[in-house]
């Protein structure tokens, strides 16, 4: 590919691998964004908008966008303020995946049992300014000077061996299922952060006239994202139960009501978030509600 080609193109970055990049080719596909990419090449054009699609490692994500070398990219909060970008990028909308703490970490049957046990120790890490910020704030309350300060280092990957390795006393690295963590006979003892996929904008964007595309993908993507969160419940209750029925599908804005040839019947269907589906379904059978269905949304708009 020339570089001519990307002449006027909105950049967008996506992480090239990791436990991000599938559910982001996912979210693409979604909104309806279509490319083909080559294997050897990080960059592709976009066949039905005029963007360029850029595949990078999810933690040099934050800083091409907040220098305004990319316009608009997909990554993870944490890296976000590991790189600290916060002031630089605007997170547009959360994503629902990519859900993780960042946590400390310390052998599970030694004697350390609380940050500050471990304060003035040596931490090992992938996210030193994170876990820096941490430990300079825990080694100030206690005092600690010169040597005495807790020595952060950095390591790019399987952070969870360093304490079996002799590297470190505790370790300050993700957590999601917590498998990684108890395989390695560790536990938590504190969290730094919760984190998710963030779809990030940059605050000094290449070009001001991408701006419509820029809300125009932030819509799709927004609207891929409510498709994955919602079902539509709809069902059948007597008018005189529609005000309790309705406590307990609000809608997004307003459930929709509509009358059965039944005189004293109402149909009703609200959004309602897919992880409280079965306990909204049992609450809408106590106050009488009958024929309750569930529907999926391929996509929406919100
Ligand atoms: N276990 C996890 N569960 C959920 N999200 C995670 C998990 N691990 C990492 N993430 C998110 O994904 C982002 C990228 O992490 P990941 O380790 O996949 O990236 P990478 O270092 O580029 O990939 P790789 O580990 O393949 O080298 C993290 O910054 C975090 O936001
Ligand atoms: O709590 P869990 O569900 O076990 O997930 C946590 C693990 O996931 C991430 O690493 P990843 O597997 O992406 O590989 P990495 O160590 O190469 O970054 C993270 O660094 C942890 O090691």
């Amino acid at each position: 590919m020339n570089l001519e080609a990307l002449n006027g193109r909105l950049l967008f970055a996506i992480p090239k691998k990791g436990r991000l990049h599938e559910r982001c080719l996912e979210l693409l596909a979604g909104a309806d964004i279509q490319f083909r990419k080559s294997n050897r090449l990080d960059v592709c054009l976009v066949i039905n908008h005029p963007i360029a699609l850029v595949f990078l490692p999810a933690g040099d994500i934050p800083s091409f966008v907040g220098n305004g070398n990319i316009d608009l990219g997909i990554t993870g909060h944490d890296v976000v303020i590991e790189a600290k970008m916060q002031e630089k990028v605007t997170e547009v909308q959360r994503l629902g995946f990519g859900k993780c703490a960042l946590q400390v970490q310390v052998p599970e049957q030694g004697p350390i049992k609380t940050a500050e046990d471990l304060a003035g120790k040596r931490v090992v890490t992938s996210f030193e300014i994170l876990a820096a910020e941490y430990f300079n704030k825990i080694d100030d309350q206690l005092s600690l000077v010169g040597d005495q300060r807790t020595k952060i280092q950095y390591i790019g990957g399987s952070v969870e061996a360093a304490c079996a390795l002799g590297l470190a006393d505790g370790i300050v690295d993700l957590v999601e299922s917590g498998d990684t963590m108890r395989a390695a006979g560790l536990h938590a003892i504190a969290t730094l952060l919760q984190t998710e996929a963030v779809l990030i904008k940059s605050n000094t964007p290449s070009r001001a006239d991408h701006a419509p595309l820029i809300n125009l993908i932030a819509s799709r993507i927004a609207g891929v994202v409510a498709a994955d969160t919602y079902v539509v419940c709809s069902y059948n209750i007597t008018r005189a139960s529609l005000p309790q029925a309705i406590q307990i599908t609000p809608g997004r804005r307003a459930p929709t009501v509509s009358p059965l040839e039944e005189s004293d019947w109402v149909d009703v269907s609200a959004m309602v978030k897919k992880k409280n589906c079965a306990t909204v379904m049992d609450q809408l059978v106590k106050v009488g509600a009958v024929d309750i269905l569930i529907y999926k949304l391929d996509n929406c708009r919100v």
